[in-house]
């Protein structure tokens, strides 16, 4: 038995040895990007911490802005400045345009989603589906007033807080919000716990989201994936069998209403998407597994995203109190103290949105953007890029890139006033949003929700810290804060502007 135990031993270690020189050989074929030396089955995932955008920036200080990196086995670019994020993401754009295979249609990553599908006619379908249907600027215009309604409720909600003398939980009030209007938009409704077994459904979405955050060794490794040593596969099923059996609820209470004849106030996407599917000449026959599967989808990108933007807004005003004066101010003196904002004061407000912009610079809420997969071999910056690679693009390590930006680590909203950088995608020394075919759809929405929520935070109340303010991030596929934003809300206007109006 012993001698058995040797001899796999060491049949192990020269299985290790063999591929450790093998992976070694590979590498240096052709120019491929540098990187560190990956080891046997792991990689380099020993080099990632719980913050990967963190680890990857330091590893690029050493091996620059393009670097090959193995997660597990897995071949992976790692793309960290602005020249070659142009590269990636504009001029080869149609080559890096795909997401790497994952999951099957009951998987939360399906590619029945859009986010996760590859390049090609399903996506390109149901992008513009989503575009035309509930991103456009005809339509985000009719959903104007929910939002200005949700974000008078979160008013609301804070005062009733700020009267009983506490601390408001700044961080579950932003989230309440960017949650309940895209869940409005997407069918009509907020979500009801008592319809999600107990569970918050704000909850549901950030674990599926964290689990998701990548880096899951089971995802790379793939005997760890197969015995799920983390049990991560069984909580993604668990959670991922929620939000379905949710949807599923939510689709029927929709055909029953179309059946019924009634009406909606808004109709929202799940309805748009259920006359979709009795359209016979539609190129793809939408299902109830993509109704589940794209709603999932917009739901996920939308509120942690915008949610995020808002608290780390707020976090960085409350340790920076002249830039919060400075953003009253401007408040006050384009708005007055007589009325609450509206959308349309929001082009004016420059040093708000001044704000938002440096927000996203530090704080992008996507740090890697998706990962992006590569369609065919290609070369970037003199490197080769092998077909069915995956692309990572550090938005987070770009954004503080100090040879595109002064002072590239400190929180300076001037730095936008009358500056021509575009956030949108086009200057790649910021691209919180990526850039080109993938780039967001969302950002028309994800704007007007951010400013006019900060706008409005910043007008009703003057803010104080209860305790000393905890900065760090924690792990997750958006960059969320370690702890949730705690701060005491003074209201600063007459009290009867926070009063709902006589219908
Ligand atoms: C501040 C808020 C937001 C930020 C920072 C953000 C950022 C991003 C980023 C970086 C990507 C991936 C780009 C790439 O892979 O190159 C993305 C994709 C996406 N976002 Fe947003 N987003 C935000 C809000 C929203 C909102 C409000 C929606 C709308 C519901 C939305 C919908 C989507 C969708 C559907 C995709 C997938 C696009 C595709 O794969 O074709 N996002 N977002």
């Amino acid at each position: 038995m012993e001698f058995l135990n040797i001899i796999s031993w060491i049949l192990l270690l020269m299985f290790l040895l063999v591929s450790w020189l093998l992976l070694g050989k590979s590498r240096n074929t052709g120019k491929h990007p540098p990187g560190p030396l990956p080891f046997p089955i792991i990689g380099n995932l020993h080099l990632i911490s719980h913050l990967p955008h963190r680890s990857l920036c330091s590893l690029s200080h050493k091996y620059g802005p393009i670097m090959t990196l193995y997660l597990g086995s897995l071949p992976t670019i790692v793309i960290s400045s602005p020249e070659m994020a142009k590269q990636v993401l504009k001029t080869q754009d149609h080559l890096f345009a795909s997401r790497p295979p994952m999951g099957d249609d009951n998987h939360f990553l399906s590619p029945q989603k859009l986010a996760f599908a590859p390049y090609g006619p399903y996506w390109k379908f149901m992008r513009k589906i989503i575009i035309q249907e509930l991103l456009s600027p005809k339509r985000l215009k009719s959903f104007e007033s929910l939002r200005a309604q949700e974000v008078f409720a979160m008013i609301r909600s804070i005062l009733h807080k700020a009267n009983s003398d506490r601390a408001v939980d700044v961080t579950a009030e932003v989230g309440f919000l960017t949650n309940n209007i895209i869940c409005i938009m997407s069918f009509g409704k907020k979500c009801d716990e008592a319809e999600l077994g107990g569970r918050v459904f704000k909850e549901v979405l950030q674990e599926l989201l964290s689990l998701a955050a990548g880096f899951n060794y089971g995802d790379y490794i793939p005997l760890l994936g197969w015995i799920d040593l983390q049990g991560i596969r069984r909580k993604q099923a668990q959670l991922t069998n929620i939000f379905h059996t949710f949807m599923e609820q939510i689709i029927d209470q929709h055909i029953e209403r179309r059946k019924n004849g009634n009406n909606l106030e808004y109709e929202d996407f799940v309805d748009v998407l259920l006359s979709l599917s009795e359209d016979e000449s539609m190129e793809i026959k939408i299902t109830r597994g993509h109704i589940k599967n794209v709603t999932y989808d917009l739901l996920a990108a939308a509120t942690d995203t915008s949610g995020g933007t808002l608290e780390w807004a707020m976090s960085e005003l409350l340790r920076n109190p002249s830039a919060m004066k400075k953003a009253q101010e401007e408040l006050d003196s384009f708005v007055g103290k007589n009325r609450l904002i509206q959308e349309s004061d929001l082009p004016q407000l420059q040093y708000l949105q001044s704000v938002v912009k440096e927000t996203l610079r530090l704080y992008p809420q996507a740090p890697l953007l998706l990962p992006h997969f590569s369609v065919e071999n290609t070369t970037v910056g003199g490197y080769e890029i092998p077909q069915m690679t995956q692309i990572l693009v550090n938005a987070w390590a770009i954004g503080r890139d100090p040879s595109a930006w002064e002072e590239a680590t400190e929180f300076k909203p001037e730095r936008f006033m009358g500056s021509q950088i575009d956030i949108k995608g086009q200057s790649f020394e910021m691209i919180p949003f990526g850039s080109g075919r993938r780039g967001c759809p969302g950002i028309g929405l994800a704007m007007s929700m951010v400013q006019l929520g900060l706008a409005q935070l910043l007008h009703c109340f003057d803010w104080s810290l209860p305790h000393k303010l905890d900065m760090s991030e924690a792990y997750g596929i958006t960059l969320p804060r370690a702890v949730h934003l705690h701060a005491i809300p003074i209201p600063r206007l007459p009290l009867h502007l926070y009063q709902p109006k006589a219908p």
